[in-house]
């Protein structure tokens, strides 16, 4: 099966400009792979640089060296080496990213926080509404909540949130940062369900999670960072 993503001897060091430029080395020569339909769960304890690979992939931070090599219909581009329009097209495209904590522009509904990526996929906004209100139902979002802003939600309600923007328009690649981190059992379970679904559907996934039973019910394939944590 052809691969969806290719990670090939990715290194990266933060330089401490404000700390005398001291150089912090993270990742060495990061190399795995990620097959449609595949759950590739990044382990390693806290610290080994597992959020540092996923920006890597996401294209939000830059790497030092190595590929990052993304096929979609039938082309393949190093997301290492694209520039910020590169970036932004294959986020358009073909990656979809759910980080841990929602940031999210203030004043702005929850409901068209949720739809906002399928108008941007050319979805008549009344159908983006509605599928953005199914997505929301499922995650136990109550509807009297959907026309606030959700800044002053609860941790697990803005996570909710946050998990139906990333995962409702259709990618081939998702990145998960600790998704089901502030959900209750209920939420985490169902959770689990959308992203099994996601990969019955073929999306490839590259993610973090902390939970065991999380983890052993979507992980395919699990990619120990320790062995990418040592110094260049
Ligand atoms: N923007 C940054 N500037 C400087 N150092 C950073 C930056 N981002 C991450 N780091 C450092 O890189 C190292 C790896 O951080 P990262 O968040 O990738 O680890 P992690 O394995 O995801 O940890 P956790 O499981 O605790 O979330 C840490 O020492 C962190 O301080």
């Amino acid at each position: 099966m052809t691969k969806i993503l290719q990670l090939a001897n990715v290194s990266k060091s933060f330089t401490m400009h404000l700390q005398g430029g001291i150089r912090l080395p993270v990742v060495n020569g990061a190399t795995f792979h990620v097959h449609p339909g595949e759950c590739v769960v990044l382990a390693g304890p806290s610290g080994t640089g597992k959020s540092s690979l996923l920006k890597m992939i996401f294209g939000s931070y830059r790497c030092d060296k190595g590929q990052i090599l993304l096929r979609h219909d039938s082309q393949v581009t190093d997301i290492a080496s694209a520039g910020p329009r590169g970036v932004l097209a294959l986020r358009r495209k073909s990656v979809g990213y759910v980080s841990q904590f929602l940031r999210a522009v203030p004043r702005v509904p929850t409901i068209d926080i949720v739809a906002g990526p399928l108008e941007a996929d050319g979805i008549m906004p009344a159908v983006a509404c509605a599928k953005a209100g199914e997505m929301l139902s499922r995650l136990n979002l109550p509807d009297r909540l959907w026309q606030l802003p959700p800044a002053t939600f609860s941790g697990g309600e803005q996570q909710r949130v946050n998990i139906a923007r990333g995962l409702l328009p259709e990618r081939p690649l998702l990145l998960l940062d600790e998704p089901t981190a502030s959900l209750d059992a209920v939420n985490r379970a169902i959770v689990v369900d959308l992203i099994q679904q996601k990969k019955k559907q073929g999306a490839g996934i590259v993610a973090i999670v902390h939970d065991d039973d999380v983890r052993a019910a979507i992980a395919d394939t699990l990619v120990d960072v320790t062995a990418f944590s040592k110094a260049a």
